[in-house]
């Protein structure tokens, strides 16, 4: 095989590689069997040995590393990763949205988007090259999981355009994915994880990404915190735009007009997010409009412009076999 035939191969193995990673965590494409999967990484780590100047630092097969950390670094965040406030009632959102048109006036509209029971992570992009995964620790310093972060085959190693920006979003781990674990551990008589979102952080803090690796986490991202190019004045059109460069911002969400589209929203989805292949515990609302969220500012840990409305908890009768995971 010349270098010219080997390079076609490579570049078309690493497009269905990715593809098939974006589509394993849609709920409706099956994807290919893991055998298959394996297989096509097997062809590719092949080409890449036989041909050394063809690998590079975003191809497939540069996601899990060999090196067992010692630790985690700490890292400060330049824009720090705030939490929410929550509302538990009907009443408590329409308190919520009188606060808000108190400040910006009535012409307000909300984004609407699935809590996911995850954990908050920010995503660095340097170039359009991702050079950093970070937990949310305390919101102004957290831990450079970046060789763990690597290893989430949602999170895109490399973006469509070479931009500069951060991005927050949640850390999950599907619900097939926490079973087939505690199975697992129930067969080798190890603790189970009470939760997915706790799975998911035991994941995160993994010191050998290849145990990471193994845990088949996903991301969705819900936050554009900075960007060199910042060409967005909404939250939803900053969705849209962190989408378009290859970022996995899905998750279900709506823009609304007014509250109560948003408390039709949250009824509409009271049900409907337990066939979800993640799980989740309740409905975050923020003012899309970006000027109005400045005018509307912080309180000391969460922003004045978003809550989030918590689902009743189910009464916690889980078993292995039962689980009904939000
Ligand atoms: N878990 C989520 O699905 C979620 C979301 N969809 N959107 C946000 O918006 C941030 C932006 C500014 C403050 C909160 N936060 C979320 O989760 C938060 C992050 C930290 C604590 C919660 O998990």
């Amino acid at each position: 095989m010349t270098i010219d035939e080997a390079r076609l191969c490579v570049d078309a193995l690493r497009k269905e590689i990715e593809h098939h990673n974006q589509r394993y965590y849609q709920e409706d494409n099956p994807s290919i069997t893991d055998a298959e999967w394996d297989a096509l990484m097997r062809e590719l780590i092949s080409l890449e040995t036989q041909f050394p100047e063809l690998q590079s630092p975003s191809s497939p097969t540069q996601r899990v590393g060999a090196s067992v950390s010692e630790g985690f670094v700490k890292v400060e965040h330049q824009i720090p990763m705030l939490s929410l406030s929550n509302a538990y009632s009907t009443e408590e959102l329409l308190e919520f949205d009188r606060r808000v048109r108190q400040v910006v006036g009535d012409e307000v509209r909300y984004v609407c988007e699935l809590k996911i029971d995850g954990l908050a992570v920010s995503l660095r992009y340097e170039q359009g090259r991702l050079v950093r995964g970070a937990t949310r620790g305390d919101g102004e310093v957290g831990e450079d999981i970046t060789s763990n972060i690597r290893t989430i085959r949602n999170v895109p190693l490399e973006l469509t355009e070479p931009v500069t920006l951060e991005v927050r979003g949640e850390a999950y781990m599907p619900k097939q994915s926490f079973l087939r674990l505690n199975e697992q551990r129930e067969q080798q008589g190890e603790p189970l994880f009470a939760n997915p979102r706790n799975a998911a952080a035991g994941s995160l803090r993994q010191l050998d990404p290849r145990v990471a690796a193994s845990r088949r986490l996903g991301v969705i991202v819900y936050q554009l915190a900075e960007a060199s190019e910042y060409p967005v004045e909404r939250h939803s059109e900053a969705l849209e735009y962190v989408r378009s460069l290859g970022l996995p911002a899905n998750g279900e969400r709506k823009l609304c007009a007014d509250i109560h589209e948003v408390i039709e929203y949250i009824d509409e989805w009271s049900e409907k997010r337990r066939s979800l292949s993640y799980a989740t515990d309740g409905m975050v609302i923020k003012v899309d409009d970006m000027v109005l969220q400045q005018e509307l500012g912080f309180t000391a840990k969460s922003p004045r412009w978003a809550i989030a409305y918590k689902y009743a908890a189910e009464q916690a009768t889980t078993t292995l076999r039962r689980i009904d995971l939000n």
